[in-house]
């Protein structure tokens, strides 16, 4: 494997943490994951997958419990100030910018970029696949090439937690497994903790060494992502798949 070179990772700790949309029911988290894992967050829909990456990236306020991120309280931090990066299924380009200024948020959130954040804007889109697509808008790219300047974005932003929600879902099979292949070796270079939400045991199973199956605003189940898929099937993972699932 690559040695790890960027900032590494962080471990990310949700102790006790709850939280209820308005009217909602309670949700309750407890979950550990350790500096440089990929775990896949898997589970039905409304099982409160987004919910939870929202509270790690701190678009919403637990009511109770602590988020620590590198043994770090992170309550009172802003979503900008988190030592986390998040990529969605879409939308996460500025459609008024170019794929260069994109990226460039990434290192200034003014845009002020010195020849060396330059330098790194160039050097991160050559990475995923994007060099002399600098001076494209958004509108003028494809869907996977829209998800590449999100990524060339994380890799500039350079933060140790990076979280991923269906952000490859809307992507055909093989696509998506470039993606996937391109973030474990974003991975392997970097040594990022991900987590990533999927609704596809195949993703998990390319590149997450966990899996945890989420169920009406829990952690029903944390395991090997090997164990989790071969042999006998967990009752979260069988309620989730339905049973008789070949995948
Ligand atoms: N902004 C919101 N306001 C009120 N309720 C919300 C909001 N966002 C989500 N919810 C509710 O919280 C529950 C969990 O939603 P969440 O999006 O976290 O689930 P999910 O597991 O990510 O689902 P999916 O797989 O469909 O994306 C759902 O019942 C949902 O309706």
């Amino acid at each position: 494997m690559t040695r790890a070179t960027g900032t590494g990772g962080a471990e990310v700790v949700l102790d006790g943490v709850e939280f209820a949309w308005p009217g909602g029911p309670p949700m309750r988290f407890d979950l550990s994951v350790p500096s440089g894992e990929i775990l896949a967050l898997m589970g039905p829909s409304g099982s409160g997958k987004s919910t939870l990456l929202s509270l790690i990236a701190g678009f919403e306020t637990p009511s109770a419990g602590e988020i620590r991120i590198a043994g770090k309280d992170v309550s009172p931090l802003a979503p900008a100030l988190r030592p986390v990066s998040m990529i969605f299924q879409e939308n996460n380009l500025f459609a008024h910018l170019d794929v260069a200024a994109n990226v460039g948020l990434g290192r200034s959130p003014s845009l002020r970029l010195s020849a060396e954040d330059r330098a790194e804007i160039g050097q991160a889109l050559a990475r995923v696949g994007l060099a002399g697509k600098e001076g494209r808008l958004p509108r003028e790219l494809s869907g996977g090439e829209r998800q590449r300047v999100a990524l060339a974005r994380v890799l500039v932003r350079d933060r140790p937690v990076l979280l991923l929600d269906e952000a490859f879902a809307s992507l055909g099979p093989a696509l998506r497994d470039d993606m996937l292949d391109l973030v474990g070796d974003l991975h392997a270079s970097k040594g990022m903790t991900v987590i990533m939400v999927t609704h596809d045991p195949h993703d998990a199973r390319r590149i997450a060494s966990r899996t945890a199956i989420m169920e009406k605003g829990a952690i029903a189940e944390v395991a090997t992502t090997e164990a989790l898929f071969s042999g006998e099937r967990s009752e979260a993972l069988a309620r989730y798949l339905g049973h008789g699932t070949s995948r």
